[in-house]
């Protein structure tokens, strides 16, 4: 038995059983040639993937979210995939019904299936997660309960959402944390339970909603003592504190958070509560035009606040000198294009040059971490975003929640 309060891959032989591995290969897509522009979570999956190599092992994963332009078929993802491991890998387009049921009835050990995008069905994220009852009906998890002896939830990117294709097994059979999971939780408490302080959290990227959420439990279980803000997640906090970011600023965030007066409240409750925790950029560099401007001066309403600005470089960077515990999650700014990237490059060299332990989670993040080169000097490269910071805000986790319950269920 391992020391887990759920069941690990040591718990159970897999040899010739058909095994369900829920993943979360979720990562930045071109939106021009959809290919995939980074192969971080993809490379995460090999020992566990390997360790099943007697079993017959059928995968699930999403991508992107309905509406984006990185809402994708997962066909590349499974050629990609059986690149990287070196084995054969048969992708269905569907998630299940009669073309699964057929595929997986013909498995033989050592086989291996992809199936189609989890979020292509509406049963995965549009339904009332508080009702187990309803989550057990699905037509997923009817018709996929039929097939497998085993519910491996490997997805560490995607442990804060409770959908279907993730804690729905939950009474089918064992469910049980894949070997990423493992290597995850354990370099993430190391953080969480360390005394070194100052830490510091850099919340930046454009899932504001995540972010405002876990800086509260961040402040009141005094996890970090700072955390600056970069990104769409600062935008949010200068809204807060009354000041006018313009009007295409202010739009982005509202179209993509249909919550937006509520995310508002609650960032200005944290600057009311924090005020001197809550560290925000004060100059930017504006898109399209390339100037560099300060929150004094107006932002012309067709303008983007595209990237942090020097001065705010500056200020973050003290911060990141004196603290003995970082982790990044988010860029500071459109760091795909070139003439935006700075102040991401500028923040993550300073967190390079640090002895503080060093943590980086998130697609953009690792992406942005690999291209830059800053890899290697990093303690610990986490393949969680949003699940990354709600772990270590200490809130409850749906998944995690759902392995902890099936185990008081399946365990002797
Ligand atoms: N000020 C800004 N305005 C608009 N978009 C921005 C801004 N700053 C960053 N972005 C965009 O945010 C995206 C990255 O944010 P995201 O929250 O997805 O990062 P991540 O947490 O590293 O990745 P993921 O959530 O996919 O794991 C990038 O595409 C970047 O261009
Ligand atoms: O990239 C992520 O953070 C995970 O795959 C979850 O994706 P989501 O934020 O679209 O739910």
């Amino acid at each position: 038995m391992n020391n887990y309060p759920f069941f690990t891959m040591d718990d159970f032989d897999f040899d010739n059983k058909c095994v369900y591995l829920r993943i979360d290969i979720n990562s930045p897509i071109n939106p021009i040639t959809q290919e995939i522009m980074d192969d971080s979570r993809l490379n995460s999956y090999s020992e566990t993937i390997n360790e099943l190599s007697d079993s017959k092992l059928v995968i699930t994963a999403h991508q992107g979210r309905p509406g984006d332009d990185d809402f994708t078929s997962l066909k590349y993802h499974s050629r990609y995939l059986s690149k990287l491991m070196g084995r054969e890998i048969l992708f269905i387009d569907s998630l299940f019904g009669s073309s699964v049921d057929y595929a997986v009835s013909r498995m033989k050990k050592g086989d291996i299936i992809m199936l189609e995008n989890t979020r292509f069905y509406s049963e995965e994220v549009s339904i009332n997660f508080n009702n187990f009852n309803i989550i057990e009906n699905t037509h997923i998890v009817k018709n996929l309960s039929k097939l497998f002896d085993y519910y491996i939830i490997d997805a560490f990117g995607a442990v804060h959402r409770p959908h279907t294709s993730l804690i729905g097994f939950k009474k089918s059979g064992p469910m049980i944390a894949g070997r990423l999971m493992e290597r995850e939780i354990s370099m993430l408490d190391k953080f969480k339970y360390s005394n070194q302080r100052p830490k510091i959290a850099i919340l930046g990227g454009s899932k504001v909603s995540d972010a405002v959420k876990v800086s509260r439990s961040f402040f009141e279980k005094g996890i970090v003592d700072y955390i600056l803000y970069g990104g769409v997640a600062a935008n949010l906090f200068l809204i807060a504190s009354g000041k006018n970011i313009g009007k295409r600023n202010i739009d982005f965030i509202k179209n993509n958070n249909k919550n937006y007066l509520e995310l508002i409240d609650m960032a200005r409750n944290l600057i009311e509560k924090y005020p001197e925790k809550i560290i925000l950029p004060d100059d930017f560099i504006l898109n399209p035009s390339q100037k560099n401007i300060t929150l004094k001066d107006n932002v012309p309403d067709n303008e983007l606040l595209a990237d942090i600005g020097f001065n705010s470089i500056e200020k973050f960077k003290d911060y990141i000198k004196r603290a003995k515990n970082i982790f990044i999650n988010g860029p500071m700014g459109m760091y795909e294009i070139n003439e935006y990237s700075i102040g991401t490059r500028e923040i993550l060299d300073e967190i390079s040059n640090s002895s503080a332990m060093k943590i980086v989670g998130g697609g953009h993040t690792i992406s942005a971490v690999n291209r830059f080169g800053f890899r290697k000097y990093m303690d610990y490269v986490s393949t969680g975003g949003g699940a990354l910071i709600n772990y270590l805000s200490g809130d409850s986790i749906p998944v995690i929640d759902a392995l902890i319950e099936n185990k008081k269920m399946f365990g002797d």
